[in-house]
């Protein structure tokens, strides 16, 4: 097999080889990063104004009520919590959060105001939004947590995986002391109520391969499965858009869009058990949002090819958007568990019926290429 090439980095003590290829990203400002967004058209094509369905920016709005809209991402909007206390407890776990957010992504000011005694709180101060892989290399981001004070500190990036990957990494952390065990998988449910449970990390397809237009979505990417069935964490899905079209990948397509739907999170002020963390956006109307894509700057249509800014082009939606989705966000134990792997240099058969053991050790082993969400640290 052909030695896979880096580029320019000396093969380091401990042996392990990184597939570095990847170009850089090439923005290093926020003016820059929006200078590279926005392209193509001539300047005397007309801009288009109002809400449009399908493949449109989030542009199209008013930059108030973008940023109004863009703060409600609900991908904390921990339904989870609420959805697994029904088949624990069958009462009500809140998870209260609060998110501060310099730029207003992921939560607005007023917003803020409202939540004077939160349970866990992350500052964002992140300054440029991209990829949990590039920045490592090329900005200086540091996610700090400290459990003791139920805090969460991030800055130098505004890539909305940090957030949701730093609350799953707090859950890696609670969950087990409730012998619950966390999962980076996706969950769907067949017309029978059969369940499948496909594990994998980043980039190998449980966005993709969960949002199955016969099946009903449990969930995208982070899920509990304890003694009663599994539970979804999330409210909202987090998937990769380079590449994608309508043909390929319909209700993806489709869940990017505007939308003027209830905001599926109230304020949940009272607590029951162990509270921790709390997030409620009190806006009731929102949208997807797209990060790292580049679109036409007066037709407003994004070009999901491109990826002059970075590999790792993400859309968050509701997971309502998708058609078929189960709620809650619950299901009995899985009849089939896959695991997943993108396996870029062709070592695995398409499809293996492991054995227990076998099955083990790819649990542990997590043989996958390396692709661009994901971190040196992960590699
Ligand atoms: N056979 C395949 N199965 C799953 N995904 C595929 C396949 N071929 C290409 N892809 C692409 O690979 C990416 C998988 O990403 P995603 O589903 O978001 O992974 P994950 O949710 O595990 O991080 C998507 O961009 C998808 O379009
Ligand atoms: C959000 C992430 O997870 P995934 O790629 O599995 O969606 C990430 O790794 O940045």
């Amino acid at each position: 097999m052909p030695k896979i090439q880096t580029q320019g980095r000396e093969k380091p003590e401990n042996g392990i080889c990184h597939d570095d290829s990847a170009s850089p990203v090439k923005a290093k400002t926020i003016d820059e990063l929006h200078s590279l967004q926005k392209k193509r058209s001539a300047p005397t094509t007309p801009i288009k104004d109002g809400a449009q369905q399908g493949n449109v920016a989030f542009a199209t709005i008013s930059e108030e009520e973008r940023q109004k809209l863009q703060s409600i991402r609900s991908i904390f909007n921990l339904q989870t919590n609420i959805s697994f206390s029904i088949i624990k407890k069958g009462g009500n776990i809140q998870i209260p959060c609060r998110i501060l957010d310099h730029r207003c992504i992921h939560t607005t000011l007023e917003e803020l105001e409202d939540f004077s005694t939160p349970d866990f709180t992350i500052y964002n101060a992140g300054q440029f939004p991209c990829n949990r892989y590039t920045h490592y290399m090329t900005t200086s981001t540091s996610i700090d947590l400290n459990l003791d004070r139920k805090e969460m500190v991030i800055l130098g990036t505004q890539y909305a995986g940090e957030m949701k990957k730093g609350l799953f990494g707090v859950m890696h952390y609670l969950m087990p002391k409730r012998n619950i065990l966390s999962l980076h998988s996706s969950n769907n449910m067949g017309k029978d109520g059969d369940v499948a449970l496909f594990f994998g990390l980043s980039g190998t397809g449980k966005t993709t391969l969960s949002t199955d237009h016969n099946r009903l979505l449990i969930g995208d990417d982070e899920h509990c499965w304890s003694e009663n069935g599994i539970s979804n964490i999330e409210g909202c899905c987090y998937a990769k858009c380079i590449g994608l079209t309508k043909e390929k990948e319909p209700d993806i397509w489709n869940a990017i869009k505007f939308g003027t739907g209830k905001c599926p999170i109230k304020l949940y002020m009272h607590f029951e058990l162990e509270p921790f963390i709390f997030f409620c956006p009190n806006v009731c109307k929102f949208l997807a949002v797209l990060e790292n894509i580049v679109f036409d700057e007066h037709t407003r249509e994004v070009d999901y090819s491109d990826n002059s800014i970075i590999e790792n082009t993400r859309a968050s939606y509701p997971i309502e958007y998708i058609p078929n989705v189960k709620i809650p966000y619950v299901s009995p134990h899985p009849k089939n568990v896959i695991l997943l792997a993108c396996d870029a240099f062709g070592m695995l058969p398409p499809v293996s019926k492991l054995t227990l053991p076998q099955t083990m050790y790819h649990f542990i082993s997590g043989y996958t290429a390396l692709v661009h969400s994901r971190t040196i640290r992960e590699a």
